[in-house]
């Protein structure tokens, strides 16, 4: 085995050599596994049907999705699991782990739109790995899928759910929602307009089926329950080796979203209406307030809006909170997360 990775891919990560040079490593059973970059490992089967990018640790303290595809690559190493799609595992940015903080300058989630100037280091991580995902994507023709891991930094309604982002591509993203039930997630909430994370970057300059999964709740490394994220984990190994996907919960049901608005600070004057510790999902009835800045008041639109990831703290420019209604996806159709098409109707309970 690798001697750099044999120690495990989070750990190298973490604490990598003074000097890295990319190398790989055949398995018996014929797996390749390249180590591309700090933090980047590239798994290349003998045949494969999709390219598949798994991505952690955008957010330095979000931590399950990195203990998650630590322990994939580790089964991996192991032959536990023979992949039958290309992969690209990423954890993407030590110094915000070490550091316990989503980032250290600039949130690395909003640097995908494009190369970004190299004000920090962020913006070259960005960067790096744009360029990792697209040699990554550009070297076969397999179907394009992108999951971007994440954990919520609030309570949720919804423990676990897909946010896919919405792209210029005309992309049918049913095996997406497919994948999300089959991996007992509680919702799955579809973008409307373009929004500079990781996941947007493969959606719309490779028409990869991608989504950002948020897994439970921010915590420290090794302090999350794993067994939480057994159902995910399940599917994720049974799409890798593409097997049959596991069957959706009977206990638990599946909600589906679109969003209305995205509310964006513009100024310091930035308020949230509500308390700071609001969980994601919680609903505002018709005409209640939301926001305010400078006189200008956001409230509940007709039917009423459920608020996700509100922070009125995000730097002047950014996303302070998305708000979103109910709705039923007709999945006798294509299903478009595309910026020009409306997913279909809101359905109110
Ligand atoms: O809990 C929160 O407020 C943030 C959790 C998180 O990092 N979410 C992602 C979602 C990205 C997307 O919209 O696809 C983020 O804000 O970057
Ligand atoms: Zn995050």
């Amino acid at each position: 085995m690798d001697s750099q990775l044999s120690g495990g891919f989070l750990k190298h990560t973490l604490f990598p050599p003074k000097i890295f040079t990319p190398n790989s490593i055949t398995l018996s059973n014929g797996v390749i596994v390249r180590h591309n970059a700090i933090g980047v490992v590239e798994i290349t089967p003998p045949v494969s049907d999709k390219a598949i990018v798994i991505s952690s640790g955008i957010h330095g303290d979000e931590t399950a999705p990195i203990e998650l595809v630590d322990d994939l690559v580790s089964s991996i190493l192991d032959e536990a699991f023979q992949p039958t799609s290309r992969l690209l595992f990423i954890i993407a940015h030590p110094d915000a782990i070490h550091a316990h903080t989503r980032f250290i300058e600039e949130n690395l989630n909003r640097l995908f739109a494009d190369t970004n100037p190299l004000r920090n280091k962020e913006c070259q991580l960005a960067n790096n790995l744009q360029e990792q995902v697209q040699t990554f994507f550009k070297k076969g023709t397999e179907e394009p899928w992108h999951f971007d891991l994440h954990s919520a930094i609030r309570a949720s309604e919804h423990y676990m759910f897909g946010v896919v982002p919405a792209s210029t591509k005309v992309t049918d993203i049913r095996p997406l929602v497919s994948f999300l039930k089959a991996s007992h997630m509680d919702a799955v909430m579809l973008s409307r307009t373009p929004s500079s994370t990781f996941s947007w970057y493969s959606a719309e300059k490779f028409g990869a089926l991608a989504a950002t999964f948020e897994m439970g709740r921010v915590a420290r490394l090794y302090e999350n329950n794993m067994e939480e994220f057994k159902p995910l984990r399940d599917a994720l190994v049974a799409l890798l080796c593409g097997e049959t996907l596991p069957a959706p919960s009977k206990e638990k049901g599946f909600s589906n979203y679109k969003v209305t608005r995205t509310i964006t600070k513009t100024s310091e004057a930035f308020n949230l209406a509500f308390s700071d510790d609001a969980a994601n999902f919680t609903y505002f009835a018709e005409g209640e307030q939301l926001a305010e800045e400078n006189g200008t008041v956001y409230s509940a639109i007709a039917g009423g809006e459920a608020v996700v990831f509100p922070n009125s703290k995000v730097a002047i420019g950014q996303r302070a909170a998305l708000l979103v209604q109910p709705f039923e996806p007709n999945l006798s159709e294509p299903l478009y997360v595309n910026v020009e098409r409306d997913p279909g109707p809101v359905a109110f309970s």
